[in-house]
């Protein structure tokens, strides 16, 4: 029997959002089609949004209070230039300052968020509810479960409290620019200000373009251009925001705010309540707040890597060993594709969630005592050759990513960029619930099994291939992956399961810690050979000569395969059957040498089965 690819194929699909999805009143789209994708490209939300923004300005009436509304990218106090802006304007006009925060269980599921994900957007809430607190400034947390209506109850509240005006950072997402425009041109008509800054980025999408005032599509020229501008105004681009005056403290007495200081933070939110376990373990292995995020910079920029930090531990655990030269940042560049130390920084989850600036992520590679406020002010160094350029490249490539959102929002419509890939033959329908404009190839029922049980083993870390294997088991364990191993894990996925990269992309978004649409997506299109600058086609990995370069120690897979914790040498990159066999670990569940053929044959010619 045939089947469309629109059919359920219901492989492991994460409790929460199973309930939500069950309820038929919500059924976002995840793939657009063709058309409508190229529609948006022609004229990017982010534009229409800017537009707005501007035409806003004018028009200001007086209030009783400032709105800040703080979103899931931007969790901190310091460094906030949407709340810096706000809480200027909030005191040269003597009145109070009030951060908001709307919770959109629905946008989350729509999103493929996770409930860890969730939970330390929760968690950093809390300590953010405190910290503003001392300054007498209330956070108010509402739950919107209907996004669609989202709009009009921010819009409401902002009203309610009787605000001049609303300040955000931007969310470069095509669904956030919609929503904002809408806040946007609602605030406006009733006279309220609505200013809306780039925050995200150490250089905001736009300013990096080709002499044709075009988009980079390819990552080194966009590299030396984001540099060369960067270096050209060091106190605008790392600008540190300050942080937010208090309020008078007789807001706490006032009618209309006295109320929100009691608003409490909930706990979970309905439909991504975390396991207990995996509450305590997220909690050690990724400490909320600023000071854990700065604590962890600073690791990275003194002390040397550790093979004890593997696994689901403290980042801040004792027994790290300070070294100037040795440190991780300074030999970034030779030792950052090991994956069996900790070589990275790990600051991802929260560079995500806006934990930490990217801002004070360059401007502490800096010598020390630089003021970066102060013009002429150093260089910042994001060359090839050295630890801390390396390092500073791969922010860059953060940026690229959101710059590349920001210009073709096709990527966040859940088409390829390259649209002669949309053609690929893949196993198995495209996604388990594709709510996709297009129609799908009919697919049989034989192949929807097989691509369901193959794909319940990568995401179980049960494919054969050791780093495989120990990658995603990682990432299940500890809601984070070495960026090697990503791209060994998606490779896999792409290239030797032939399944579709959005059923990797939305796994690692349910999964990862850090899991941003952006650098998710612009990873997982990479892989798949269908992205911006992605890695050509028939550059396919072969998984066990990858393994030996980035666990040569062999650490990294012992510690997370546990059946092959007693092998040596080269077995343990590709185990003999019998050695295999003997410890209960699985034969490879897929030729690599006959799936290289059949990915180059669906590539070279989209279409060909
Ligand atoms: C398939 C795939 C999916 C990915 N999904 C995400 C994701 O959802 N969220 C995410 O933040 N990163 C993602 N990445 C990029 C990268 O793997 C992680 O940012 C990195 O592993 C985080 O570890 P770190 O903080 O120790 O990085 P470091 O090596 O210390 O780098 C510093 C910072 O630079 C940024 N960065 C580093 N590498 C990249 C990159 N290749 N692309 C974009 N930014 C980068 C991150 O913000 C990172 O924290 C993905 C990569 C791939 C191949």
């Amino acid at each position: 029997m045939l089947l469309s690819s629109k059919r359920a194929l219901s492989p492991a699909t994460s409790s929460s959002s199973k309930r939500l999805r069950t309820s038929p009143a919500f059924r976002p789209k995840k793939i657009a089609s063709s058309e409508a994708a190229a529609a948006v490209d022609s004229d990017p939300p982010l534009s229409k949004l800017l537009k707005v923004v501007e035409d806003g300005k004018a028009t200001r009436k007086s209030g009783q209070s400032v709105v800040y509304w703080m979103r899931m990218g931007d969790l901190r106090i310091s460094d906030n230039r949407a709340l810096s802006l706000a809480s200027a304007h909030a005191k040269k006009s003597n009145i109070p300052l009030v951060v908001v925060f709307m919770l959109s269980p629905q946008d989350y599921l729509a999103h493929d968020r996770g409930a860890r994900r969730i939970d330390f957007t929760l968690r950093n809430l809390a300590l953010i509810k405190e910290s503003l607190g001392t300054l007498h400034i209330p956070l108010h947390v509402v739950t919107q479960p209907n996004r669609r209506t989202l709009p009009q109850a921010v819009i409401a509240l902002v009203e309610e409290l009787d605000a001049s005006a609303i300040y955000a950072n931007i969310e470069y997402e095509v669904d956030e620019l919609r929503r904002d425009t809408q806040v946007c041109k609602a605030a406006k008509s009733k006279g309220i200000g609505a200013i809306l800054v780039h925050d995200k980025c150490v250089v905001e999408p736009g300013v990096v373009e080709t002499k044709q005032n075009r988009a980079y599509s390819v990552y080194t020229p966009y590299q030396k251009v984001w540099l060369t501008k960067l270096n050209a105004d060091i106190p605008h681009f790392l600008e540190n925001c300050s942080k937010p005056h208090p309020n008078s403290e007789s807001v706490r007495k006032t009618a209309k705010f006295a109320k929100l200081f009691d608003s409490e933070v909930p706990e979970s939110v309905s439909g991504f309540e975390m396991d207990p376990a995996d509450h305590t373990k997220m909690e050690q292995v990724w400490p909320a707040g600023e000071t854990a995020a700065n604590d962890i910079l600073l690791r990275f920029l003194r002390t040397k890597s550790r093979s004890s930090q593997l696994g689901a531990v403290d980042p801040l655990a004792a027994g790290a060993e300070d070294s100037s030269k040795r440190s991780r940042i300074s030999v970034y560049d030779a030792e950052r594709d090991r994956a069996d130390k900790d070589t990275t920084s790990r600051l991802s989850p929260y560079l995500a969630a806006g934990v930490i600036s990217a801002r004070a992520c360059v401007r502490a590679t800096l010598p020390p005592n630089t003021n970066t406020n102060k013009a002429a002010a150093t260089t910042v160094d994001g060359g090839k050759t050295t630890g801390v350029g390396r390092w500073v490249q791969e922010v860059a490539w953060r940026d690229f990513y959101v710059n590349i959102l920001a210009a073709f929002p096709r990527v966040s419509m859940g088409r390829p960029y390259l649209e002669k890939y949309a053609l690929v033959v893949w196993e198995g329908p495209a996604l388990e619930d594709a709510y996709a404009d297009e129609p799908g190839r009919p697919i049989s029922e034989a192949e929807i099994a097989r691509a369901a049980s193959n794909i319940e083993k990568w995401k179980s870390g049960h494919t054969g291939y050791p780093i495989v294997d120990a990658g995603m088991r990682c990432l299940n364990e500890m809601g984070y992956l070495h960026n090697r191993l990503r791209m060994i894990v998606a490779m896999f996925l792409t290239k030797d399961l032939m399944i579709d990269w959005r059923v990797g992309e939305k796994y690692f978004m349910e999964k990862l810690m850090d899991g941003d649409l952006a650098s998710n997506n612009g990873g997982w299109q990479w892989c798949a050979s269908t992205g911006v600058d992605p890695c050509p086609y028939f550059r396919i990995f072969n998984p066990h000569s990858q393994s030996t370069k980035a666990d040569p120690t062999g650490d990294f897979i012992r510690r997370h395969v546990p059946e092959l914790s007693s092998v040596r040498g080269p077995d343990l990159h590709n185990p003999p059957a019998l050695v295999a066999d003997k410890l209960g670990y699985p034969r490879p569940i897929v030729k690599h040498d006959e799936a290289r053929v059949r990915a180059l044959r669906r590539f070279k010619d989209p279409g060909t089965a």
